[in-house]
């Protein structure tokens, strides 16, 4: 396996779920949010402050093709198809995984998570965020290959039930 591609709303575990496939795979972890924050030395919601989404979006699309040419375990962010170029480049990729949650799930995930700053979601009220998503899902869907329910399972379980099925589309 050299290469997946997660993608998901906010919360749905990309991240993390990302950092346990990297482990069990043992090929790197490519994390869009964090590569943008290493390379801007801004955190996310400053870039989101003082630069705009705009900005933040160009710098995700870069990061994301220098990923697709890299080994490795992609977490993308959860709003990696406003970009139509990216939508493209995602349709034309072997295994993108969709990480599919309700929306009330993934809003307690984001309201409970005191580590990561969501500026599209952290000041949203619950209506704004489902609303976020509804405008969202048939992209993610359109352009994945595997989708992924998460509810009710652990990221351990999550993380088999990928690596399970991609071993099922080599056969
Ligand atoms: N399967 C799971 N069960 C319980 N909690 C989970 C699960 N997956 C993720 N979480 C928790 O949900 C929160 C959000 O997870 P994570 O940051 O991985 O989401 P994300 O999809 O990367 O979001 P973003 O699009 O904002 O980057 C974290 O606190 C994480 O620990
Ligand atoms: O869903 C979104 O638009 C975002 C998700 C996060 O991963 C970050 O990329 C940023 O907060 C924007
Ligand atoms: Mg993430």
């Amino acid at each position: 396996m050299k290469q997946l591609t997660l993608i998901g709303f906010m919360g749905s575990g990309k991240s993390t779920t990302g950092q346990m496939l990297s482990k069990e795979l043992g090929i790197p972890l490519l994390e869009l949010d964090q590569m943008i924050e290493e390379e801007t030395k801004m955190s996310i919601p400053d870039i989101f402050d003082l630069k705009g989404e705009a900005y933040f979006r160009e710098l995700e699309h870069i990061v994301l093709i220098k990923s697709l040419n890299s080994r490795g375990v992609i977490a993308t962010g959860g709003g990696i198809l406003t970009n139509s170029k990216n939508v493209e480049q995602l349709k034309s990729t072997r295994n993108v995984i969709y990480l599919k949650g309700k929306d009330s799930t993934l809003i307690e995930r984001i309201k409970n998570d005191s580590v990561n700053k969501r500026p599209l979601a952290d000041t949203s009220t619950e209506l704004e965020i489902t609303k976020r998503l509804e405008n969202r899902v048939n992209q993610y869907e359109e352009v994945a290959d595997i989708i992924i329910e998460i509810e009710n399972k652990s990221i351990s379980e999550i993380t088999l039930e990928i690596m399970n099925q991609l071993e099922e589309m080599k056969e």
